[in-house]
């Protein structure tokens, strides 16, 4: 893929040292969490906000000064509506994604938006809308006066931090998510129209591998680029097993250089959301790993065929040489989450134990409170930039899940 290194995504491993990365820092929308909508959003807690910024900050200070481009969410989706045209189409989208029904309330959050600049636009649409800051808008819905009990009109997105999932780069394009749950897909319409509208990327023929209006599930936790002819995705809480059929597919036509997607079939369960909290890549050969999935683990790969068909195979190896096999390796080490105690794994587990950012070839960024694995991850030759994360962990999320790579050096 070396003639596509001026494309503005370009990602062909999990470790190649990192150019260029998306984050958001946690903003007001935490702050609309309450102990009755903490399930449905996907929290187990609230966090302190001022706290989370500090340890977001922290995050972005780190990878800074290693040389990464930090870019944010919020600064790129503001900086694609500025056209009048795409700004409005953007408000009516986010309206119906919001299910925001009947026209009464529909004028009245028009009228109330018109007034916001673009980047004041983008945080309102993040945080949501209360009720009671419609009080001085005129509302004709019939609906508001009966469901009064709702605080509000627009839910919040509180897990917007965790800008590893409602996209993907994978080599020079994007999977652009359907996520699981309403809450995070509605997330993905920021991504969207990034891409379409931010002078970075439009017109830059940036493939897409799976969109959005598809059905069946995908989420960016569960993607993981191996190699440049290797990804993992796991069949997951969140990701389909259809989904992956439908990624390979895609990808497979359309001349890049992947010939193997591993799928990773384990538990579906809340704390292990995603492949990337039980499993990340940390060195050209070491992988953590939450000794809780091995056991369940089966891994699928699914192969390039003839005439654009697919093979797909139940592999019956151990994981270790699964990984050696495919990634052309002599030696393969999965590094456990506290080294396997049972219960020091799966407290660091619940916390991210295992949720390694590299930044590059055994180079990465864990959280402080996992110290267990991360002396076992030291002991193992592999550098680690400590960050704290007391508040960000309670959306159940590490240093992964809080980033997307746009652009990675090749390894
Ligand atoms: N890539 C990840 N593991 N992301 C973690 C996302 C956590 C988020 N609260 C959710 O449940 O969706």
């Amino acid at each position: 893929m070396s003639d596509n290194k001026k494309s503005p995504l370009y990602v062909t491993s999990e470790i190649g040292k990192l150019k260029t990365v998306l984050l958001h820092r946690p903003g007001k929308e935490v702050e609309n969490l309450t102990p009755d909508l903490m399930g449905r959003l996907l929290f187990d807690d609230i966090p302190y906000l001022k706290v989370a910024q500090e340890e977001h900050n922290y995050f972005a200070k780190t990878l800074k000064e290693n040389g990464v481009e930090v870019l944010y969410l919020e600064e790129l989706a503001s900086e694609a509506i500025q056209e009048k045209e795409v700004r409005e189409r953007f408000i009516e989208d986010f309206l119906d994604e919001a299910n925001v029904d009947g026209e009464g309330l529909r004028q009245a959050l028009r009228k109330y938006l018109s007034d916001f600049k673009n980047e004041e636009l983008i945080q309102k649409a993040m945080e949501g809308i209360r009720k009671k800051e419609l009080s001085n808008v005129k509302m004709k819905s019939l609906a508001d006066l009966a469901d009064n009990d709702y605080p509000f009109v627009v839910d919040p997105m509180p897990n917007l931090y965790f800008t590893r999932d409602p996209f993907a780069t994978i080599g020079t394009g994007i999977t652009l998510n359907h996520m699981r749950t309403e809450t995070r897909n509605r997330e993905t319409i920021f991504a969207k129209y990034i891409f379409e509208n931010h002078p970075r990327f439009k017109d830059k023929n940036i493939p897409i591998w799976f969109n959005r209006d598809e059905t069946s599930s995908l989420e960016g936790g569960d993607e993981l680029v191996l190699s440049d002819k290797v990804i993992a995705v796991g069949i997951s809480e969140r990701t389909d097993a259809i989904s992956v059929e439908k990624l390979a597919r895609n990808i497979f036509k359309d001349g890049q250089t992947f010939e193997t997607i591993l799928a990773f079939n384990i538990p579906k369960k809340r704390a292990f959301m995603h492949l990337d909290t039980v499993f990340t890549m940390v060195d050209y050969d070491k992988f953590t790993i939450h000794p809780e999935i091995e056991g369940p683990l089966t891994v699928y790969s699914i192969t390039k065929g003839d005439n654009g068909e697919i093979n797909i195979k139940e592999e019956n190896a151990i994981l270790e040489d699964i990984l050696k096999k495919y990634l052309g390796l002599s030696n393969v080490t999965l590094i456990r989450c506290a080294g396997g105690d049972p219960i020091d794994s799966s407290r660091e587990q619940w916390n991210d134990g295992s949720n390694t950012l590299a930044i590059a070839p055994g180079e990465v960024v864990v959280y402080a409170r996992n110290y267990v694995t991360n002396k076992i991850l030291q002991e193992h030759g592999i550098k680690t930039h400590i960050i704290p994360g007391s508040e960000l962990s309670r959306g159940r999320g590490g240093p992964r899940c809080m980033s997307m790579p746009l652009v990675r050096e090749d390894i």
